[in-house]
């Protein structure tokens, strides 16, 4: 029996004659290699679809283009080279080209004090685009770390001189009573509220970068908060950690400020947003804030709150 020939609708002329902003397909596994770690990723590929008698694009040929970034190491002239193919692949059909890439990286961090080291991940997003040989580039990273309310600080001060001053008001002041007093928990009688909290930085890179500066973000964002959460911890790291915290008070407008001093000087950002999140330990809710700014002095990277 002669087989017929495959049908291909997406040959085939579209009955309304409509153009598409992005057509592909989202969340596709893959795995790549970011800052010399193979790591897993889901990636979003997609092309517009310009021509509106178009029935579809080539799945198929967006699917075989990152076959080019499996086991490679992830940087900018190979994400452009993908979202080339992409588009000359859909000759005809496609003016802009859209390749995301969500994953986590993973760095090994020291403790505080003691010799020992552990892991944590920090998701991160790649969002490149490019049209008429416009590349576009915007990297999303997330950076975990504590802070303790400069407010409720004060407010447990007080409350420690108020117990002092009931203790040894009427007292003769004997150093060895006071530095007893000052090792119980009827002393030291309230304690500020400490909470995870976390920094969502969204930026634009400059298109001469041909690497991504993941490493040297989450470096400059940890720097600038002071308190990154710790991996492996023993007593030491933990003294060490409240005494850290303990200098480093910040409301979260205090962080958002601070994020956004520390990456205005890097200058491979064009633009960039950054978001804290302070999951209050004193509400049931989160204190927020954001900041943005752009080289241009135009629009900065719209995220909204
Ligand atoms: N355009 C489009 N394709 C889809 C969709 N859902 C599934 N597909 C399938 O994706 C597959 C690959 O499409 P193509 O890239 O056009 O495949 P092809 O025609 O064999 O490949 P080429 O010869 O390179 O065009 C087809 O089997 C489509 O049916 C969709 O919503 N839109």
């Amino acid at each position: 029996m002669k087989l017929a020939s495959l049908p291909d609708i997406a040959a085939q002329a579209s009955r309304q004659a409509q153009p598409l902003d992005w057509v592909g397909m989202c969340g596709i596994a893959l795995p790549l290699r970011i800052e010399g770690q193979h790591v897993s990723a889901k990636v979003d590929a997609g092309v517009s679809l310009d021509d509106g008698n178009a029935r579809g694009i080539h799945m198929s040929r967006l699917y075989l283009a990152l076959e080019w970034l499996e086991g490679e190491k992830l940087n900018m002239p190979l994400v452009r080279q993908v979202l080339a193919r992409f588009l000359d692949s859909h000759e005809g059909l496609s003016r802009r080209a859209y390749l995301n890439i969500h994953t986590e990286c993973l760095l090994k961090r020291p403790a505080l004090i003691s010799p020992l080291a552990g892991w944590k991940a920090y998701p991160i997003s790649i969002l490149a685009s490019v049209e008429n040989d416009m590349f576009h580039v915007e990297l999303k990273i997330d950076v975990a770390y504590s802070s303790t309310c400069p407010c409720s600080a004060a407010l447990a001060r007080q409350l420690i001189q108020q117990q002092f001053a009931d203790d040894f008001g009427s007292a003769e002041l004997d150093y060895q009573s006071v530095l007893e007093w000052l090792g119980t928990a009827e002393g030291i009688v309230a304690t500020p509220h400490s909470q995870r909290s976390n920094a969502h930085l969204h930026v634009q890179l400059e298109d001469f970068s041909e690497e991504f500066p993941m490493l040297s973000l989450i470096d400059q964002a940890e720097a600038a908060l002071g308190t990154a959460v710790q991996t492996a911890v023993k007593r030491a790291d933990e003294q060490a950690f409240a005494l850290a915290n303990g200098q480093n008070l910040m409301f979260c407008e205090d962080a958002a400020r601070r994020l956004h001093q520390a990456l205005q000087s890097n200058p491979a950002l064009k633009a960039f947003t950054v978001k804290v999140v302070h999951a209050e330990s004193l509400h049931a809710h989160d204190a927020v804030a954001q900041s943005s700014w752009s080289a241009e002095g135009g629009m900065a990277i719209k995220s909204a709150v």
